[in-house]
């Protein structure tokens, strides 16, 4: 299977209204292959799901017939940019296009915050909002595997004599990483200042352009990059992720205290507790609490702070954080629905 042959096969459909097929009319975008998984985007202009659905299939059965029939297609929709929106952050101010910047924390590591930035990021930008991701975790940068693009390089571009990085786009979604700028090992051993160096120039050397929400993924735990991104921008709301164990949540607790105090100008959107409850694939509605029961929700209560949902633990979660095809670009419905139910929130909040 190659890009062309599936380009293709693609060119043979047509979105309602277009004169030209998909491909020359540019609604095709982000067209990944990696073994039998297919994945792109489809840049609609409607929201109306009998359109939508008429033109997956159409896309789907193009490939299938005309490519490979064992393919395993993912097809994401976006809506066409709104121009012109308001934005929050002030007129040349660093992010001066940008609406809002929502900070996405944990209190230690692996509980699923990149998970959470990079579905969010996804789920957010379903409903039509320009959206970008930046992955601020200097020491562990996670952006290049889960999106796929790992080894790619962003290109620079030259604003009014200055030299300004260009985020990479993948799913619609504008992404920088440390780990698309050096090699990983290398960022790896920085000490602070120059880690926090590096964080001050993915806010004041790239051209994140006009967008709706920009979704910092934070390093774990609070440190320095925490108040150097904190110190520059204006965060309308924080994110915390914690798992239900109790050592994750007392880790949690430390997050709240840092991003609670009323200097550090941030307001904290709530809790989301992530791998809540195992579910599997094959039944769906059973739910398996393993880690135990609505640990985070007591916290927030507990905190009097908003809790933001429930993501289950689900293996096709995982899966598609290695393979660089997040899950809310995949058919998993279940998970999907978790995350969507959490932009809403977010959105809502923000
Ligand atoms: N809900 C979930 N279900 C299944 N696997 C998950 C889920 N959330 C995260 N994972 C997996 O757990 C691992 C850690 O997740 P992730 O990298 O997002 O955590 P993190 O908190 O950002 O970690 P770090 O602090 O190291 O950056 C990854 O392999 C990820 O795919």
């Amino acid at each position: 299977m190659t890009k062309e042959k599936v380009l293709d096969a693609l060119k043979t459909v047509y979105h309602t209204g277009n004169e030209k097929d998909i491909v020359s009319a540019g609604i095709v975008q982000d067209l990944t292959i990696e073994k039998y998984y297919i994945s792109f985007s489809l840049i609609v202009d409607t929201n109306d799901a009998d359109l939508r659905l008429k033109l997956k299939s159409e896309a789907i059965k193009a490939i299938k017939e005309q490519v490979n029939k064992d393919a395993i297609i993912k097809v994401a929709f976006q809506n066409k940019p709104v121009a012109d929106t308001v934005y929050e952050q002030e007129q040349n101010a660093p992010l001066s296009g940008v609406k809002k910047v929502i900070a996405v924390i944990s209190g230690k590591g692996g509980v699923g915050k990149s998970t959470v930035s990079a579905n969010l990021a996804l789920a957010l930008a379903e409903s039509g909002a320009k959206v970008g991701l930046m992955d601020a975790d200097i020491y562990g940068p996670s952006v290049p595997i889960m999106f796929g693009v790992r080894g790619e390089r962003p290109l620079m571009k030259d604003v009014n004599g200055k030299g300004v990085i260009v985020p990479l786009e993948r799913f619609g979604i504008r992404l920088l990483s440390i780990g698309l700028l050096v090699d990983e090992s290398k960022a790896v051993v920085w000490r602070g200042p120059m880690a926090s160096s590096a964080i001050r120039q993915f806010v004041t050397d790239v051209d994140w352009g006009n967008l709706d929400y920009l979704i910092v993924d934070m390093p774990p735990g609070t440190g320095d990059i925490h108040l150097t991104l904190l110190q520059m921008i204006k965060v309308s709301g924080v994110v915390i992720v914690s798992t239900p164990q109790d050592v994750a949540l007392a880790d949690a607790k430390k997050g709240i205290a840092m991003f609670g105090q009323a200097q550090l100008n941030a307001r904290i959107l709530g809790l989301v507790e992530n791998m809540s409850y195992f579910t599997p694939a094959e039944l769906p509605d059973n739910k398996y609490y393993i880690f135990g029961k609505k640990g985070a929700q007591k916290l927030a209560e507990q905190y009097e702070l908003p809790f933001l949902g429930e993501i289950p633990l689900v293996q096709s979660i995982r899966e598609g954080g290695d393979i660089g095809i997040p899950v809310m670009v995949s058919d998993d419905e279940v998970s999907k629905k978790a995350f969507r139910d959490l932009a809403s929130e977010v959105e809502s909040r923000a």
